[in-house]
């Protein structure tokens, strides 16, 4: 069971999604997201998990695709046929992968245009302090251009001025893209601060590690259909999800509460890795079955230990 015992805010039933009339991205897809909740959904490359919160935000047109069947629905309206600005006005607000902030505007001119559908400069400059309590290094980065904030600033950044228009449910697409752990860790703290302050959360990740700690339930897309799906704890202990998405032979996967043991202040040098993936082997995509790990450490205390775990299973997770 996902999110059975709390009313559901996001309901996404059965859904279908073309791109350019022929290529069928999801066949299926059925999630529920609880008030409250943080759910992430996982998988590889090209799963569809962009595409699935591409549905929901109504920016699917965007890029060429079109719900061709399915539900969707959010705190019991109907989705389908708003057009994407309207959704963010029923409080469903979706932050894309790569970051898209303003590069030569500055970090307070990019909250400033997140903040632009909010009435009333009180409520704006509410929101805007929120996002600067929440992470304090945009603060004292506001005049400075986006373009020179580090990764993890600029993904700060693309989260906070997706909070500026006080959303009850945001999108998260890959975060953690391209960033360094300990950077990776403040991004998971902000997310659990975020949720902990009343906003439920989807989150798109190939960080299957940081996603299962920080998630109450998950769902694993393949080719565009719901593969498994359960609570995440359930998930992170089972062997299918240990061997295909949770592999990362010699490298430590988050702590149990999704935070590092490092605390780098964002924005030093050491902050930001290389623009790709920070490690092969923690991004599905990249993952192959390892050979014989030979006395390698497993990823995680206690995965593994439940294989074919009962909570995590195909399809609809009632
Ligand atoms: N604009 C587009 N036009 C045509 N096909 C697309 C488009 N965007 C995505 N697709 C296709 O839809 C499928 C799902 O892609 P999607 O980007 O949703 O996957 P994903 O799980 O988010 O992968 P990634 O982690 O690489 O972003 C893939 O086959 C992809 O090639």
């Amino acid at each position: 069971m996902v999110a059975g015992s709390q009313p559901k805010l996001l309901d996404v039933g059965a859904l279908e999604v073309v791109y350019a009339g022929v290529v069928q991205a999801l066949r299926g897809v059925t999630m529920s997201v609880g008030a409250g909740q943080v759910v992430a959904v996982l998988g590889s490359n090209g799963a569809g998990k962009s595409t699935l919160l591409r549905a929901v935000s109504g920016t699917l047109g965007m890029h060429g695709g079109k719900v061709t069947a399915g539900a969707l629905r959010f705190d019991g309206a109907e989705l389908a046929g708003r057009g994407a600005a309207d959704i963010v006005r029923l409080g469903l607000v979706h932050v894309p992968e790569g970051r898209r902030i303003f590069g030569r505007l500055t970090v307070e001119e990019n909250l400033r245009a997140g903040g632009m559908s909010v009435r009333g400069r009180a409520a704006r400059a509410r929101a805007r302090d929120r996002v600067y309590e929440l992470f304090p290094r945009l603060a004292e980065r506001r005049d400075a251009r986006a373009v020179l904030l580090s990764g993890g600033e600029q993904q700060m950044l693309a989260i906070g001025r997706g909070l500026m228009s006080a959303p009850r449910m945001l999108l998260l697409d890959e975060p953690s893209l391209g960033l360094a752990p300990q950077v990776i860790g403040k991004i998971a703290a902000a997310i659990k601060e975020i949720n902990a302050q009343g906003v439920s959360v989807v989150l798109v990740e190939q960080n299957a590690a940081m996603a299962l700690a920080i998630s109450e339930a998950a769902y694993v897309l393949e080719l565009g259909r719901t593969s498994l799906s359960g609570p995440s704890a359930e998930l992170a202990a089972s062997d299918e999800v240990a061997r295909r998405y949770l592999a990362v032979a010699g490298e430590p996967a988050p702590g149990a509460d999704g935070l590092p043991a490092d605390d780098h202040a964002p924005g030093e040098p050491a902050d930001e890795a290389p623009r790709e993936p920070a490690s092969p082997a923690r991004t599905l995509s990249r993952w192959q079955p390892p050979p014989a790990r030979r006395g390698l450490p497993r990823p995680r205390a206690g995965v593994g230990a439940a294989a074919g775990s009962g909570g995590a299973h195909a399809g609809e997770p009632q």
